[in-house]
């Protein structure tokens, strides 16, 4: 008897005249995304993902890796690419069409102070399966959120934008312990352990980033996320905590929830990611035992909402409307409330993350340019293993400078602080002899200039720290980019 053929995959066609665009349905911070038709397919509806490879990562070789890593992977609950290809300087991701969209997009659209649990817990366990497939494949995503778990209108779940994601097994920016030390991924979503990498981080940060999706979509956005977007990723988490805005945060709903719920989010917020429980625990945390089905998600979330497309249009409307907001600009007066924060601990009574003060936390005395320091470094560390060697060379030789620099100041004023000490003690002798005052004359200008001087310095490097804030900025920007699929 013959055996039967497996059934082929479409190849979709690697050329952009094959693809009409319709509209634009989305943007992230590098990267358009459209939906579309493949006209040699019969115009079958596709979405795809225009990344600007200048503004993203440049190194095609990562890509490629990519590449290869997804096209191995199958499930039913994460979205693959149909294939990929350039188009000029871009990059092109050809991918079923998800005609709901995301998840963000629909709680942003229609429910905006969140979901309803029974509706969280369809959604959390598709992403879920997901997640427990691809950490037995040895893959860790790096960057769930909701605006990465699509829905079809049928109610399909699917965990998308494996742009980040890395294998345990292959990556360079993996220790002997299987644990990653670059920082990927987008900073509200991300495990204390990812932020402070020096550490180290594995499948656990995941987890993280899951209980901070749950919270996303019972609150209808992530803990922290008032604060401006505009600022790096250390003043967004760990440097600056504003009172005002946690309490703008804080709407007081978290009685609203089970308590199994709570408990499965609180289990995954664990400051301590051995205690962070694995997916496939999660799967048989009791919140998800009457889970219901897809077609639950259809009638109380799907039903009625308007297209993906529609959604988009609108919420481009109103972002201009809200144009001249006072999130870019501080208020000098909310200043005096900035607290430097370590960390967060979960409040499992209030749903809701509590910050961590400083004089709990050993590292937190740590001095200030020692922490802007190591802060850089961890910076360093994702520009060299997203942006290339060179770019890591280039910034390592740049905070070198920094660093050579900042140690003379502390010289220069130490020398400064003995020089004006023994001031004081002369003082005590200042009558005694004119020729001791024709000197000290002599040495108060002395002192003058070089206080002036000093002065400068400082402004100079204030500037220069100020310069290398804004290109962590820009490495941020380009690396919280979603990047390259392709099967
Ligand atoms: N395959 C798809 N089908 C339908 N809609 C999609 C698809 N892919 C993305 N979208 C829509 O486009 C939006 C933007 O997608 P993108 O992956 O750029 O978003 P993001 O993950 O929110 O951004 P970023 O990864 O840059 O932080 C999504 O929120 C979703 O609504």
């Amino acid at each position: 008897m013959a055996l039967k053929e497996p059934p082929k995959r479409l190849q979709y066609p690697l050329d952009s005249s094959s693809y009409k665009l319709l509209n634009e349905i989305g943007a992230g911070v590098s990267a358009v995304v459209y939906k579309a038709i493949c006209i040699p397919m019969n115009s079958a509806a596709v979405a795809i993902k225009s990344i600007d490879l200048d503004r993203s990562r440049p190194d095609l070789d990562d890509v490629r890796r990519e590449a290869k890593t997804l096209s191995l992977l199958s499930h039913p609950n994460i979205l693959k690419a149909h294939c990929s290809f350039t188009v000029d300087r871009r990059l092109w991701v050809v991918m079923p069409f998800m005609a709901a969209g995301s998840l963000q997009s629909i709680i942003s659209h229609s429910h905006p102070n969140g979901l309803t649990e029974p509706c969280i817990a369809v959604v959390l366990r598709d992403t879920l399966n997901a997640l427990s497939y691809l950490h037995g494949q040895g893959h860790l995503h790096r960057d769930i959120k909701a605006g990465n778990i699509l829905v079809d209108t049928n109610g399909q779940v699917k965990l998308a934008d494996f742009g980040v994601s890395a294998s345990i097994y292959e990556s360079s920016t993996c220790s002997s312990s299987l644990k990653f030390t670059d920082v990927a991924g987008t900073p509200y979503w991300m495990a204390p352990e990812v932020i402070h990498s020096h550490t180290g981080y594995s499948f656990k940060a995941d987890i993280w980033s899951f209980g901070i999706t749950a919270l996303e979509l019972a609150h209808g956005r992530p803990p922290l996320s008032h604060l401006p977007p505009s600022k790096s990723m250390m003043l967004k988490i760990t440097k600056r905590f504003r009172f005002s805005d946690l309490d703008k945060y804080r709407k007081g709903n978290g009685n609203k929830f089970s308590k199994a719920f709570k408990d499965m989010v609180a289990s995954c917020l664990d400051q301590d990611p051995s205690k962070r429980p694995t997916a496939d625990k999660l799967l048989k945390h009791p919140f998800f035992k009457n889970c219901k089905g897809t077609d639950f998600l259809v009638k109380n979330v799907l039903l009625g909402l308007p297209s993906v497309e529609k959604r988009y249009k609108e919420s481009k409307v109103n972002e201009h409307d809200d144009d001249g907001g006072d999130d870019e600009d501080e208020d000098p007066s909310m200043q005096v409330k900035e607290r430097r924060i370590s960390g967060w601990n979960f409040n499992q009574d209030g749903l809701e993350l509590d910050p961590v003060f400083p004089n709990d936390d050993a590292g937190a005395k740590e001095g200030e340019v020692g922490s802007v320091m190591r802060k850089m470094e961890e910076h360093v560390n994702v520009v060299g293993s997203e942006g290339g060697v060179k770019k890591k060379e280039k910034m390592l030789a740049t905070l070198n400078v920094l660093k050579g620099s900042l140690e003379q100041e502390l010289l220069e004023v130490k020398f400064l602080v003995n020089m004006i000490r023994g001031e004081e003690e002369s003082d005590h002798h200042h009558d005694q002899t004119a020729a001791a005052a024709h000197h000290d004359h002599d040495q108060d200008h002395g002192e003058e200039k070089e206080i002036s001087r000093l002065r400068v310095a400082l402004e100079n490097e204030r500037k220069k720290n100020l310069q290398l804030e804004l290109q962590l900025h820009t490495c941020k920007l380009q690396l919280s980019s979603p990047l390259n699929i392709s099967n």
